[in-house]
């Protein structure tokens, strides 16, 4: 069997002297989207941020493909790692289309997964909605034929019916062009309904995971600590 398109793994990540994310185990292969989920502050960022480059761990490694790497975000950027952070990344004062144009992909196949945005291709950016917004950094990071895509809380703050278009564009990226995806997530029961897999983390640590067939339930008792 291939290895992991990602692992994390025993990876440890602090600030100053806090280690805030102690030994966590993680992969991600091929056609999988993984759900890392947990209440606020458990270290979700921290992990998904170390994980593309953004942070150093302190103890244990993150594997690309079979390799650990130690590179940078933009080198990861280019071996086919992409990475979208929780702040909002569309340049809000640029035109859709130059949003686009920014990206490796091009617009015609941003468009061709969103046809939603053809309308809006003249607009400025940041006069989007914020779930077109997302729809546009999303277009822009599947457009680029990622090997692994990797999101922080994408659906933060968006209406219901936006997300489930979001994240049935990451369901049929894995499927059809075998996305590795990396998904953090708050809401629980959303992710889960896309997921083929989820980590649950409290307070820096992997308390519990499991598969899709799992079912809601055990993540919640998990999340308010009456397991
Ligand atoms: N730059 C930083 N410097 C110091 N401590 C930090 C920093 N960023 C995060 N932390 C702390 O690390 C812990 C984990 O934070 P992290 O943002 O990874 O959690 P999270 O699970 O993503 O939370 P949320 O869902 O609220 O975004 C928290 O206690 C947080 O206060």
């Amino acid at each position: 069997m291939d290895a992991p398109v990602l692992e994390l793994r025993g990876l440890s990540v602090g600030y100053d002297d806090l280690a805030v994310v102690r030994d966590v185990d993680l992969t991600v292969n091929r056609g999988e989207i993984v759900a890392l989920l947990g209440a606020n502050g458990t270290g979700k960022s921290t992990t998904i941020l170390t994980a593309a480059g953004e942070l150093p761990p302190v103890g244990g490694e993150v594997r690309w493909r079979g390799t650990a790497t130690t590179a940078p975000l933009h080198v990861r950027a280019r071996m086919g790692m992409c990475f979208v952070p929780e702040e909002r990344s569309v340049l809000m004062g640029m035109s859709v289309r130059d949003n686009l144009l920014l990206g490796s992909g091009g617009i015609d196949r941003a468009v061709e997964l969103f046809p939603e945005l053809r309308p809006l291709l003249g607009q400025r950016a940041g006069l989007l909605s914020g779930g077109e917004q997302q729809m546009l950094t999303l277009a822009r990071a599947l457009a680029s034929n990622p090997v692994a895509l990797l999101l922080d809380e994408l659906s933060l703050g968006l209406a219901p019916l936006v997300v489930d278009r979001l994240f049935a564009a990451l369901r049929r990226a894995a499927d059809h062009d075998g996305v590795a995806v990396l998904l953090v997530e708050q809401q629980a029961r959303r992710a889960m309904a896309v997921a083929d897999r989820w980590y649950l983390l409290r307070r820096g640590a992997v308390a519990a995971q499991g598969n899709a067939a799992d079912g809601i339930a055990a993540v919640e008792s998990l999340y308010l600590g009456t397991e």
